[in-house]
């Protein structure tokens, strides 16, 4: 962070679609902030950005960069944070090694990623690239549960202009699949951890022959803590992959694979690697030394995989061979061939899970054409509350976005809750035998027979994290007065000692009536129920539940998860405002580039803007502050009144036109105000300037539109360029730089 006073406000670095739009977008919160001498530091935790701060012995000094992801990491465990925080990229090893190898095109000197280390210098590379792989960011900053809503605003903008929505009919084939055994469902067993047991415990793999190896050593366990222990089995996994393709086939419908490989960074990448595995089983079981021998790697995907063999006629051929027989496939792109198994991070299941019900269970083939899927969703823990989706809209047909209520959250995540923090104590079993999970007292709290391959994990959350769950459960209640559930189910292990918390709360509280517990197949019903009805619930859930359900419900009732309002209460006093529920829109940057359009919807950076300005006003008493927060939810509004949103073509209004109309009507706001004279009279002639300018700025933005756009690069754009394509419009910059 290159501020020497600490900044008031931090607004993330981060990548793809959500960075272009910064680069439009900060110049006017600056500009606006600094009026009230608030300062806003821009940390860099974007994937090109954390893999520069992990090699500075490689780089030059103009080269090397801070790392400002672990400094974000203190800062969120203090009452002073204040994070604005986007979606940034949590990269598959295809993304990783694409960032890299676009970095060393720049320059960057950094080592390649070992595919296979051997020596143990490239060991240490390995690990070194392995921290900045997958979900590395949100679970390091998340230190406070979460509470994921949208704002009234919002959701009558969405009653008022229902968007698409694809129709639903009874006898649609689309269907969830999921293993009927043996998953990491079945095989679950959970403990909270006593007095007695609390310390440093160890994860050991103990062989056929008794040989014990040490798998995880010094793994802190406190009191309180629900620590689970499960796997899935390989060969269950490897032979239900196989027949779910051969039922696919029966069905007619394409076959659609939905995993979080980004998030779940060591367990789903293997499962993912199984399904190319299972797709192309003749190929491998005749070409498997060959195709090893090539490097291929089953979890990095079919595109890697495709790349390596490229050069073998016969392996090509086999592979062709073996595509014409198979069930249709869900695309990615199918104009270019981009297949569901190509790239494990191109789908991931809380968007696409929603994107297909959202369009009537149809997914696209490999012709483009629309068909129903056969939604293959291996482990049981979660799948239940997509097929309940299905199995309701099939009944109901589609939502009436007009009518229906919403559904809000309120998520166990702090502290790296449950599977989202579970990469460290996830290992594939190296051969037959037995892991186990021994405590500091000696004692063996968990113990699984396991074969070679099978995928085991522990999962643990926190005394305090799961406390304060509750509480802001209870609040949120209190609040709304909505219908509230624990989406908690009874027969699961884990959840079971979660329930051994939350009735006791409850009933200390004297709340216990106002709040239901359901496992989630019935949860997602009843919900589904309540929001048809016009009415709303609040889904309080663990961290997965969490992150699916702030992209269904939201992506069902408002067409997209990016306008929800996403507040992480630190739990150490400070704020966290994600910029709505999802992703970094990677198809959005694709466009850009091909067309100059960005239809990247600034509104979750709206809201957390507002939210931050008014933490900044009631925790740190800054009145300027208060009235900026004030204005900028007044420039929200106007931004929903007058439908000032992006558009989705060329031609169209873009993220540009958006924050044009942002900056006016903030301007607008605080020129109109009267709680700050010096604000009024300092933006009165920047609201008239915007109005005077509206014409000439909105036919520049427009001008710009059309050709293809050039930044410079994928993962690390340069600034300059970024800033020249999302700044088109010279008399806006005149206003906004002057
Ligand atoms: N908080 C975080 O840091 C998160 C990060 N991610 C990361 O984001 C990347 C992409 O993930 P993916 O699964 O594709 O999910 P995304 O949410 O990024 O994208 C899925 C689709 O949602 C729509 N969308 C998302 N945000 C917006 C927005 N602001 N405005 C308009 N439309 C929007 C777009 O639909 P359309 O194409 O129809 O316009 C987009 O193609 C991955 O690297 C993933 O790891 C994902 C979730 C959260
Ligand atoms: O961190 C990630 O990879 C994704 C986060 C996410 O999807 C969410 O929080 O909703
Ligand atoms: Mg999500």
């Amino acid at each position: 962070m290159a501020e020497n006073k600490s900044p008031d406000i931090l607004y993330t670095i981060v990548d793809e679609a959500p960075e272009l739009a910064s680069a439009s977008f900060l110049p006017i919160i600056r500009k606006f902030v600094s009026s009230a001498g608030i300062t806003v530091g821009t940390p860099d935790i974007s994937l090109a950005g954390r893999i520069i701060a992990t090699f500075p012995e490689n780089l030059t000094d103009a080269q090397r960069q801070s790392d400002d992801l672990a400094a974000l990491g203190e800062l969120v465990k203090t009452p002073d944070a204040n994070v604005i925080k986007l979606p940034n990229i949590s990269a598959s090893v295809p993304q990783l090694v694409a960032a890299i190898t676009e970095l060393q095109g720049q320059g960057y000197d950094l080592p390649n990623y070992p595919e296979e280390p051997s020596t143990d210098e490239e060991k240490a590379v390995r690990a070194r690239y392995d921290a900045i792989k997958g979900s590395a960011v949100n679970p390091v900053l998340r230190e406070g549960n979460s509470d994921r809503r949208s704002a009234k605003a919002v959701k009558n903008f969405a009653q008022n202009n229902p968007h698409s929505m694809g129709e639903w009919v009874s006898d649609s084939k689309t269907k969830v699949s999921s293993m009927p055994g043996n998953d990491f469902y079945a095989n679950e067993v959970s403990a909270t951890i006593t007095a007695a047991q609390a310390g440093d415990a160890k994860i050991e793999f103990v062989g056929k022959d008794g040989a014990v190896t040490v798998l995880k050593d010094a793994w802190p366990l406190a009191e309180g803590t629900v620590a689970d222990a499960t796997f899935m089995s390989a060969k269950a996994l490897g032979a239900f992959l196989a027949e779910a393709i051969e039922d696919t086939k029966a069905d007619g419908t394409m076959f659609s694979l939905h995993m979080k490989a980004t998030m779940m960074k060591v367990s789903d990448p293997i499962i993912f690697g199984h399904a190319v595995k299972a797709w192309l089983a003749p190929v491998f079981e005749k070409f498997g030394d060959e195709m090893a021998a090539l490097g291929v790697n089953p979890n990095s995907g079919m595109g890697d995989l495709l790349d390596r063999v490229a050069g073998n006629a016969d392996i090509m051929a086999a592979i062709d061979a073996v595509n014409a027989d198979r069930p249709a496939m869900y695309m990615v792109d199918s104009d270019k061939g981009i297949t569901n198994l190509h790239v494990p991070s191109d789908v991931i299941i809380d968007a696409s899970m929603p994107a297909v019900i959202r369009a009537g269970g149809k997914g696209w083939d490999g012709e483009g054409k629309k068909g129903d899927t056969n939604c293959v969703i291996p482990d049981r823990c979660y799948a239940s509350i997509y097929d309940e989706s299905i199995n309701f809209f099939k009944a109901n047909g589609a939502l009436d976005v007009t009518k229906a209520g919403s559904v809000a959250n309120v998520g166990l995540m702090a502290q790296k809750a449950e599977e989202y923090g579970s990469h460290p104590t996830t290992f594939e079993a190296p051969a037959d035998g037995t892991i186990r999970v021994v405590l500091a007292n000696g004692e063996t709290l968990h113990s699984h027979e396991v074969e070679t391959g099978d995928i085991w994990r522990s999962c643990t959350v926190k005394k305090a994290p799961i406390e304060n769950w509750i509480e802001l459960a209870m609040d949120r209640q209190r609040l709304t007065g909505s219908e509230a559930i624990f989406w908690l189910d009874e027969n699961r292990a884990h959840d079971a000692e979660l329930i051994k918390y939350v009735k006791p709360a409850l009933e200390a509280a004297g709340k216990a009536d106002l709040f239901q517990i359901m496992a989630p197949r019935e949860a997602t019903a009843q919900s589904l129920k309540t929001i048809t009805a016009g009415n709303d619930s609040i889904a309080i859930t663990g961290n997965v539940l969490r992150d699916y359900l702030t992209d269904l419900f939201p992506i069902l009732e408002l067409g997209t998860s990016a306008k929800m309002l996403s507040i992480v209460k630190l739990m150490q006093g400070g704020g966290l405002f994600e910029t709505g529920a999802g992703g970094s829109a990677p198809k959005h940057v694709q466009q850009l580039v091909e067309e100059n359009h960005l239809r990247w919807d600034s509104m979750g950076e709206f809201c957390a803007l507002g939210e931050s300005l008014n933490f900044l006003a009631d925790v740190k008493g800054n009145a300027k502050a208060g009235v900026l927060g004030v204005a900028a939810e007044a420039a929200t509004q106007g931004i929903l009144d007058d439908n000032r949103s992006p558009s989705r073509k060329v031609g169209q209004p873009d993220n540009r036109d958006s924050h044009y109309w942002f900056a006016r009507y903030w301007a607008e706001a605080l020129a109109a105000q009267s709680d700050d004279a010096d604000l009024a009279a300092e933006f009165a002639p920047v609201a008239k300037a915007l109005a005077d300018g509206e014409e000439a700025i909105l036919a520049e933005l427009a001008a710009a539109q059309g050709p293809a756009a050039e930044i410079g690069g994928y993962y690390r754009p340069s600034v300059e360029l970024k800033a020249k394509v999302m700044r088109p419009s010279a008399t806006l910059n005149a206003i906004i730089d002057g």
